[in-house]
């Protein structure tokens, strides 16, 4: 089972929004870049503006593609599709009860991210 994702990097004074996976979900525990499937046909910026409206009440103004990275979770394996989002409208807000922070991009290595994401966060540190 291949799943498309997208998810958004959104970025505000040198912080960045993060949230907490919900122990229900895939990955559940662990904290993430809001997003989510790509519908079926659906172009991936066009899903990450429908996610971030859906998950974080925000409407993306301005959003650059950052990297693509695959991974297998060995019960499923997904093509993230990151997207740095550096101009919105509205407050972002954990909308389905998630929690949420805005952390210095310095500190995303005291979060646990899904293995995915390790060179996502990296990258952002080495652009510092
Ligand atoms: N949104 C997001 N998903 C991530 C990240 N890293 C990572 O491995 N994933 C994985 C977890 C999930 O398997 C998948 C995203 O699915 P999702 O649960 O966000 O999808 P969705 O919002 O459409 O949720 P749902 O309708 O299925 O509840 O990608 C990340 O940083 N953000
Ligand atoms: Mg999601």
């Amino acid at each position: 089972m291949l799943v498309r994702v997208a998810a958004g990097i959104i970025l505000r004074d040198g912080a960045v929004f993060i949230a907490l996976r919900k122990s229900s979900q895939h990955q559940g525990g662990l904290w993430e870049f809001p997003g989510g499937k790509c519908e079926l046909s659906e172009e991936p910026e066009v899903a990450l503006l429908r996610e971030l409206e859906e998950e974080c009440a925000i409407q993306v103004t301005e959003n650059h593609y950052f990297k693509t990275v695959s991974h297998d979770y060995g019960d499923k394996v997904v093509e993230l599709l990151f997207y740095k989002v550096t101009g919105f409208t509205g407050e972002p807000i954990g909308k389905e009860g998630q929690e949420v922070r805005w952390v210095s991009v310095v500190d995303l290595p005291d979060y646990a991210f899904p293995e995915a994401n390790v060179p996502i966060v990296d990258a952002l540190i080495s652009a510092l």
